[in-house]
């Protein structure tokens, strides 16, 4: 069986890849990082490295990898003959791939091939989706129809906190041996299959990314920006201080409370998913910076991502959520000049105003009562 693979990082080779390959696929990655390319190339394998397991070594075989840039024609090769076809490239970057996807679907579909199970990766809602609607927007665009006679296109949940450590130039995937790989069942090719091993196969997909995002991502975030505002490094430096740790528990409460209202979950298990991923974040031998848990803030600061998502819900069930509204603020204060989004936030900070970058990045307007949350717990930090 092979699989294709959209993005040779982090999650990409250390979760992705690993179940692929324990599943029993060939995996060939298309990757634009050409060291990253190269290496996997060399011996058609790559090791990672699983952190709480006393940094067990596997190795993983059986792999190719091709640059979409300088060897296309391999990477759409290996997309007519794919039996998977997956991503993890990062949301904003599902409009880079469609060209070259949508290039080898179309191939497919002239040569008359089978159905393809496309699924992306990502820490979004229903990010395969938005893969789908990337599809048919590029340069290559296939219609709706076409799309739908060549592949099935489920969308993922996806938890596995995966990292990596340089050697010689190259990321080496360093990962936590807790994973949560979730699938929506009825979107499948064959719905009673289960291509991916290890993986959930779910009906009611929905509440387990919302649980993921707004409950997980959102504490992740909140400390992100909140330790970095307090200049700490790392998320276990975060967590450690007192009050950023009162303030993390309490933004994922509001958001929890938000949940069982919305969905089936009750509060103790709202609260025993909320003590695990504790546990999981303040990993001491992680070393997970603040910086890459924060990275991208105008993806995260969006109206719908894992902050002012959970918070503008909140609002909507008359529900608290002045916790949120304080770790939106700090990620407003994120200034980290590496990060080019951070970047982009703050000139425009510095030219408009806290006011109209709360407009523009996270959709909100003075009519929100969240809005004027967010302005003052900014203008106190
Ligand atoms: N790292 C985690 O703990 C984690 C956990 C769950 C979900 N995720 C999600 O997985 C996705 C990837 O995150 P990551 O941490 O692995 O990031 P990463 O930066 O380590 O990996 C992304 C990879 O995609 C490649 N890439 C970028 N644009 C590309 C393109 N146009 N064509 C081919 N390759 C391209 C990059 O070169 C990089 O190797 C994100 O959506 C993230 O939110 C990450
Ligand atoms: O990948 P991002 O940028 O959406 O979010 C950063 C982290 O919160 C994230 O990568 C977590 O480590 C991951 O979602 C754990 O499953």
């Amino acid at each position: 069986m092979k699989a294709v693979h959209f993005g040779a990082g982090n999650i990409g080779r250390g979760f992705i890849g690993e179940l692929l390959h324990n599943s029993g696929f060939e995996i060939t990655f298309i990757e634009v990082d050409k060291h990253t390319v190269d290496y996997i190339n060399k011996t058609n394998s790559y090791d990672v490295y699983i952190i709480n397991d006393n940094y067990r070594k596997e190795v993983i075989d059986n792999v190719c990898a091709v640059s979409p840039i300088t060897d296309e024609k391999k990477a759409i090769d290996a997309i007519i003959a794919a039996d998977i076809i997956t991503t993890s490239v990062c949301v904003d970057n599902l409009p880079k791939i469609a060209g070259t996807l949508a290039k080898g679907l179309k191939e497919r579909l002239a040569k008359s091939g089978s159905k393809v199970n496309i699924l992306s990766c990502e820490n979004a809602f229903y990010a395969t989706d938005m893969l789908k609607k990337a599809l048919t927007e590029c340069k290559f665009a296939l219609t709706e129809e076409e799309l739908d006679s060549i592949g099935c296109f489920p969308n993922v949940a996806v938890d596995r906190i995966a990292l990596s450590t340089e050697q010689d130039g190259i990321r080496i995937p360093q990962i936590e041996i807790s994973f949560e790989l979730v699938i929506e069942k009825n979107k499948l090719k064959d719905p009673s299959s289960q291509p991916i091993k290890g993986a959930e196969y779910a009906d009611n997909l929905g509440m387990y990314l919302e649980r993921k995002l707004y409950v997980f991502n959102c504490g992740h975030a909140t400390a992100a920006y909140l330790g970095y505002a307090k200049k700490l490094p790392t998320i276990y430096d975060a967590l450690n201080d007192k009050a950023i740790y009162a303030s993390v528990v309490a933004a994922m409460r509001e958001s929890a409370v938000m949940m069982t209202k919305k969905f089936p979950f009750t509060t103790e298990e709202l609260e025993t998913f909320i003590q695990k991923i504790l546990k999981r974040i303040s990993l001491k031998d992680l070393h997970d910076e603040v910086t890459r848990v924060g990275r991208s803030p105008i993806r995260k600061l969006g109206r719908k991502d894992r902050l002012v998502g959970p918070a503008m819900l909140a609002q909507e069930y008359a529900l608290p959520n002045e916790h949120l509204a304080a770790a939106i603020a700090a990620g407003y204060h994120f200034d980290y000049a590496e990060d080019e989004q951070a970047a982009e936030i703050q000139n425009f900070i510095k030219s408009n105003g806290i006011e109209k970058a709360v407009e523009k990045y996270s959709q909100l307007t003075s009519s929100d009562p969240l809005f004027g949350k967010i302005v003052s717990a900014y203008n106190n930090i």
